[in-house]
């Protein structure tokens, strides 16, 4: 047996890598879309709800519960879209899976405004640069019933 390698994603040589997630959360064939409220460089532009995962967190807790904190809902996590976007010159990357709604309906509480957003309608917002290859695959995929 080979002893097993530490984890690509969690480390490259000596440095920790920060990882962004986000949520496409898809309900009747449409995906949320989020406008930033801050900070002033990216107020304005629209994203998937999430943040930072915390040390010790799940991808997938640290997506649940930023969609409680930015939308008072409940959410279940699923598939990975996309492949890992690298975000800047920092080594950060960003992280986009599919989700569904569980409890409640999202409410901009950090956000300037929600929209639901159709297969024709994605590119109604101007999405952070980072996200285009997965507002691609949105509109290509099944998520939002291509
Ligand atoms: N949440 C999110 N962030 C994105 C997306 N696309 C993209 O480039 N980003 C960038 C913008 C920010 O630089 C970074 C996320 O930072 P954030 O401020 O939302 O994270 P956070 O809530 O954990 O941070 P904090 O305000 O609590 O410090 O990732 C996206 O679709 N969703």
């Amino acid at each position: 047996m080979h002893a097993e390698r530490p984890s690509q994603s969690a480390s490259r040589g000596s440095a920790t890598i920060l990882v962004i997630v986000g949520a496409a959360i898809v309900a009747e064939r449409k995906v949320l879309a989020c406008a930033r409220a801050h900070p002033p460089e990216l107020a304005g532009m629209w994203e998937f709800p999430g943040g930072k995962v915390e040390p010790g967190e799940s991808e997938t807790g640290a997506l649940v519960r930023e969609c409680q904190e930015e939308l008072g809902v409940r959410i279940a996590v699923g598939d990975r879209i996309g492949d890992d976007i690298p975000l800047g010159h920092r080594r950060t990357v960003l992280k986009i899976f599919a989700a569904r709604l569980v409890d409640g309906d999202p409410k901009p509480l950090e956000h300037a405004a929600l929209r639901w957003l159709g297969p024709d309608e994605l590119d109604d917002v101007p999405w952070l640069p980072a996200d285009a290859p997965i507002v691609e695959a949105l509109r290509a995929g099944p998520w939002l019933g291509q």
